[in-house]
């Protein structure tokens, strides 16, 4: 019999009538149940506080799950239950306990794994976590708990919660969810920088002058500045996601990034690199907030934010790692809501080829640069200097291109969650967040959080749609960006450019 036929599965997502639940929890399990990674005995049983019978939960989450496959969804929905109570009533949730008892037994499988999704904010995560220890614990087989951010607001906060959660479940039972770390490129950096023999020679500071990681997207807080204006951009994406994609980028090689149990040897990396990452300094940062125009809303404009908030929707700051292979390159990262478009990259640029200025006179040669775009459209790209095809003898700004949706059309592309809820079922930690990796992430951080909010810093205003404050590309500028003012553009638009 296969693995997956001879135990049971039950999912507890709880604060299941939430945004993030019906957004990416349900959808997630639905393109599991999909592509056949859920145990053939599975049950989804969603706990919240709002009471709703099964019907009216079903129909909550309808709309959101996408799939041409109709009697596919009617099956999911017809897995997925839904009970009410309090996140710290143990009688309620024994209940459901109890209930979901009898449906595994009737499964006639002796292994019975539970999950626990913590869709829920983070001042219940402990009260919940005690709960469902005590009541909903499975005794014939393992037991999972997926945890969301924010872990903590700062150092002081997180170890609070940390000290919490670890007195309730064991490291190796907590799944901390970053989603960036679900995403296709993020995934693929350990192949790409150790399964190649060209990329490693040259990952260090005599080659790399710079590296950005850069967070964009086009659209304001629509309605949530309630959720958003208690953290801002430095706590949204950048002390998390763009700070997991930077340790990718510059951990040293761990032991082994394949195989049983190597979830620890790259989490020892990432939080290796972190501790030699020096507490970022208000010079080196820049803090914008957007105003609107006559279409879009500014940030102090959404009903939901208070009157006067200094809250930053845009920051760039310079992170210092010093160790023998990075003292010496800044690792800039730039976030914003309500700018020009929707993009997430890093863009590692080179130094200059030595000697070229001498070889080419009064040829402006740009910076060779190794673009990975995490989204949209997954793609990866070496910005080379060609000479121009035919008689011409002139250099051109072209890319090595690997345009994913080109290369693998076929290939389905999971979402981030996707991929990270299926880690979960298998038991695999790697592209979960330790806790120590948080506590250093936090201590990276923290100086600058609380300097901002001490000193009250006014940011910048930016116009939405605009790339926010030009004081960020002076900033990026002065720690070694060269921005190439030529023409160049891709060759999909069938244009190059002449140096
Ligand atoms: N396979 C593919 O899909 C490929 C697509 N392309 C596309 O071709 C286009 C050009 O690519 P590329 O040259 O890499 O990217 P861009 O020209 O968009 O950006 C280059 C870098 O310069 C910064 N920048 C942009 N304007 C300024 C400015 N006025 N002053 C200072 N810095 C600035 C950008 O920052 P910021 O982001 O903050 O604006 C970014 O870091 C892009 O749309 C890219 O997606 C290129 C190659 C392959
Ligand atoms: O965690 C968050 O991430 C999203 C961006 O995620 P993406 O996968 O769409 O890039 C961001 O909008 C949100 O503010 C933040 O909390």
């Amino acid at each position: 019999m296969a693995a997956h036929m001879k135990e049971s599965l039950s999912i507890f997502v709880l604060g299941a009538s939430g945004d993030l639940a019906k957004k990416k929890t349900y959808p997630s399990l639905l393109e599991l149940y999909l592509h056949d990674h859920l145990p053939t005995h599975t049950i989804i049983v969603g706990y919240a506080r709002s009471p709703k019978t099964d019907a009216e939960f079903r129909a909550s989450i309808e709309s959101y799950l996408k799939t041409d496959d109709k009697n596919k969804k009617t099956q999911f929905l017809n897995m997925c239950l839904y009970r009410s109570g309090g996140y710290d009533s143990i009688k309620a949730m024994r209940a459901v306990s109890a209930e979901m008892l009898v449906l595994e037994q009737e499964t006639g499988l002796a292994v019975q794994n539970r999950l626990f999704y913590f869709a829920i904010p983070p001042n219940v995560f402990i009260p919940t976590g005690r709960t469902v220890k005590e009541a909903a614990y499975s005794t014939r087989g393992w037991n999972r708990v997926v945890v969301e951010k924010p872990f903590g607001h700062d150092l002081p906060s997180f170890n609070e919660m940390s000290l919490g959660m670890n007195a309730i479940f064991p490291e190796d039972e907590i799944y901390r969810i970053d989603h960036y770390l679900g995403k296709e490129m993020v995934q693929n950096l350990l192949v790409l920088r150790f399964a190649n023999v060209n990329f490693e020679p040259v990952w260090n500071s005599h080659h790399i002058s710079s590296v950005v990681i850069t967070f964009k997207e086009d659209i304001g807080t629509q309605g949530r500045g309630g959720y958003f204006d208690s953290y801002g951009i430095i706590r949204d994406v950048m002390q998390n996601h763009l700070l997991q994609v930077l340790s990718l980028i510059a951990m040293e090689p761990p032991v082994r990034c394949a195989g049983d149990n190597f979830a620890d040897h790259v989490r020892d990396e990432k939080v290796k690199l972190l501790r030699c990452i020096e507490p970022i300094t208000l010079a080196d940062t820049v803090l914008g907030q957007y105003v609107g125009n006559d279409k879009e809303e500014g940030y102090l404009d959404d009903k939901t934010v208070p009157q006067g908030s200094v809250t930053p929707t845009f920051a760039t700051t310079v992170l210092r790692i010093k160790n023998t292979r990075w003292d010496g390159v800044p690792f800039i990262m730039k976030a914003g809501k309500a700018l020009n478009e929707r993009k997430a990259e890093v863009r590692i640029q080179f130094k200059p080829a030595p000697g070229a200025s001498h070889m080419f006179p009064n040829i402006d040669i740009p910076r060779n640069e190794l673009v990975l775009r995490l989204q949209p459209q997954e793609a990866m790209y070496m910005k080379t200097n060609v000479k121009s095809p035919g008689l011409n003898t002139v250099a051109v700004s072209s890319e090595l291109d690997l345009t994913y949706h080109e290369r693998y059309a076929n290939t389905h592309m999971p979402e981030a969650y996707t991929r990270l809820i299926l880690d979960v079922l298998h038991g695999k930690q790697a592209a979960f967040v330790r806790d120590d990796e948080l506590r250093a992430a936090w201590e990276i951080f923290t100086p600058l959080l609380h300097k901002i909010e001490e000193e009250k810093i006014q940011p910048l205003p930016y116009a939405f749609g605009s790339r926010g404050p030009p004081e960020s590309d002076a900033l990026v500028e002065s720690n070694g960006f060269v921005y190439h003012q030529g023409d160049y553009t891709w060759a999909k638009s069938r244009s190059t450019s002449h140096l």
